[in-house]
């Protein structure tokens, strides 16, 4: 059964600022529409550059009592905020479908991705450890201990609204940071729903603010310059990250950054092609192929390269492309119309550069936020479906001979968060995820991400690293205290 989300207790229309919802300061709303059919499904307060600064101050209240509780308080709080998302799973998913247009299954199963975030640094809140270092002189002892940054921003965007979000909010909290965010445009509404679970389970006023608008630079330029912010942590576009980091640099603010990506997916002739498949289908086309850490090129050593296009073909001919909140649906639209020109305009270019279309090639017939799943065959590094993140279901297949060369056309490019190699040989599995320079590296696996793992890019594709035990790190400080006169 599909919530209807009109009816739904979760749909929140107002921002949240030191525990009050409130509409905007001119009462000025933005539209979020479901762009499987253009549906109306709100309209959300259109926040800007005063309430964001309301916001911050709101965290900076609450940071002295938050940062005072125990470890344990503020685990048991997150564990309850986590019980909620999962009560409410079936709710948020259809809220986050309905704004984001991935299909129903996709969608609760981010819910239950975020809320794993939730849950892990739950855990992981009661193990922020200090140092006591051997002295290195008579009389004093050196300690180290650890706090946190204070009032941090974070800004998230539309491709998993909930899960990006929770998996900032999870360790800003855990840590004994307050919070102020913005959701993308696109999609607030799973952002707002996800801060009304967290007032009832027990955050406090003032610990999340959440601000969405249409205006983003100038929530972002607030964010970025107000000297209270300590901390910016953004998931987004590289542009939107460098303008970010740039911002943040008058007032040497901590920034962590998730940024865009380039994954090359290189199978190998040796390689287990039914494996090979599988791992393709879900890194290229997951979220109609708007992830981060989507296979963007497909390096297939010429052995089996023909063969590897046949089975792939075969397997995308079984989508059902449509409307995420039908239950057949398996991949649904793109964000939005700007995407599908986007997406569009590569396809067409890598044509005219002579890529070979196999499958699909065209808009979809669903709707004008449609493409169909494209399979390019005859693809060239010279071609911009090389240099560029495509975020759409285009797999545009190159062919190698040699491990180096495959290496090397791995590399080639600024980015550097997700790659994949698929082969049986344990020598080059060793040789080539040293080789490869990217934050993470699948072998013989496209679904890497998980609460557990540090996920985070190199180069271009951003700074620091999100879940884990090294997750916590961008949330505190490093103190030393020299504890003299003994
Ligand atoms: N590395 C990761 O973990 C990760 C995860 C998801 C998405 N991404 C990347 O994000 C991109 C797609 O998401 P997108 O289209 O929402 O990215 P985007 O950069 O356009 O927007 C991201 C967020 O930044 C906001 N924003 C845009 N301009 C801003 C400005 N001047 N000041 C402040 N905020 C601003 C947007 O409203 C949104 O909330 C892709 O490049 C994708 O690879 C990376
Ligand atoms: O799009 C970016 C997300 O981080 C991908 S994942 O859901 O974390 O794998």
């Amino acid at each position: 059964m599909v919530f209807d989300i009109q009816k739904s207790r979760l749909l929140v229309t107002q921002g949240l600022i030191g525990g009050e919802w409130s509409d905007s300061d001119n009462g000025s709303t933005f539209t979020v529409s479901n762009p499987a059919n253009g549906a109306v499904l709100a309209e959300v307060a259109n926040m800007g550059a005063d309430e964001t600064r309301r916001a911050i101050e709101a965290a900076e209240a609450a940071f002295p009592a938050w940062s005072a509780m125990t470890a344990l308080q503020r685990s048991n709080i997150l564990e309850k905020w986590f019980d909620l998302i999962m009560a409410n799973q079936d709710e948020l998913a259809a809220i986050l479908t309905a704004e984001q247009g991935k299909p129903l299954f996709e969608a609760k199963g981010e819910i239950a991705y975020g809320a794993s975030y939730v849950k892990w640094f739950a855990e992981e809140a009661r193990r922020v450890y200090g140092d006591i270092i051997p002295a290195n002189q008579p009389g004093r002892r050196n300690l180290v201990i650890k706090q946190p940054v204070g009032v941090v921003a974070a800004i998230t965007p539309w491709n998993f609204p909930s899960a990006m979000l929770a998996r900032k909010i999870a360790p800003a909290l855990a840590a004994g940071c307050t919070i102020v965010c913005k959701p993308a445009t696109e999609t607030p509404l799973s952002a707002l729903a996800l801060a009304l679970l967290a007032e009832q389970a027990g955050v406090p006023a003032g610990v999340i603010n959440v601000v969405a608008g249409a205006r983003s630079s100038a929530i972002g330029g607030e964010m970025t310059s107000n000297p209270i912010v300590q901390k910016v942590t953004f998931t987004g576009s590289t542009p939107v990250g460098k303008l970010l980091m740039k911002q943040c640099a008058d007032t040497v603010k901590r920034t962590s950054m998730e940024l865009g990506g380039n994954a090359p997916i290189i199978i190998f002739d040796d390689a287990d092609l039914d494996q090979a498949i599988t791992g393709t289908l879900i890194s290229k086309f997951r979220n109609s192929g708007q992830t981060c850490i989507c296979s963007n090129r497909l390096l297939v050593q010429s052995g089996i390269y023909d063969r590897f296009i046949e089975r792939l073909a075969d397997e995308v001919s079984k989508f059902r492309v449509g409307n995420g909140l039908d239950e057949d649906t398996t991949h649904g639209p793109l964000v939005n119309e700007k995407a599908v020109n986007g997406v569009s305009e590569l396809v067409e270019s890598a044509i005219a550069d002579g890529a070979r279309v196999v499958m699909g090639g065209a808009r979809g017939e669903q709707g004008a936020c449609f493409y169909q799943p494209t399979i390019l065959a005859d693809a060239k590094p010279s071609m911009r479906v090389f240099k560029e993140e495509i975020f759409g279901p285009v797999a545009p297949v190159f062919k190698f001979e040699t491990e180096d060369e495959a290496i090397a056309m791995a590399n080639d490019t600024e980015f550097g968060l997700a790659s994949y190699i698929f082969t049986n040989n344990l020598k080059r599995i060793w040789k080539v995820s040293e080789a490869l320079e990217y934050g993470m590296v699948g072998v013989n696996e496209t679904a890497i991400s998980s609460e557990v793992i540090p996920f985070g890019g190199v180069k271009e594709s951003g700074q620091g690293r999100e879940g884990s035990k090294y997750g916590l790190d961008d949330y505190l400080e490093t103190k030393y205290i020299c504890l003299g006169g003994l």
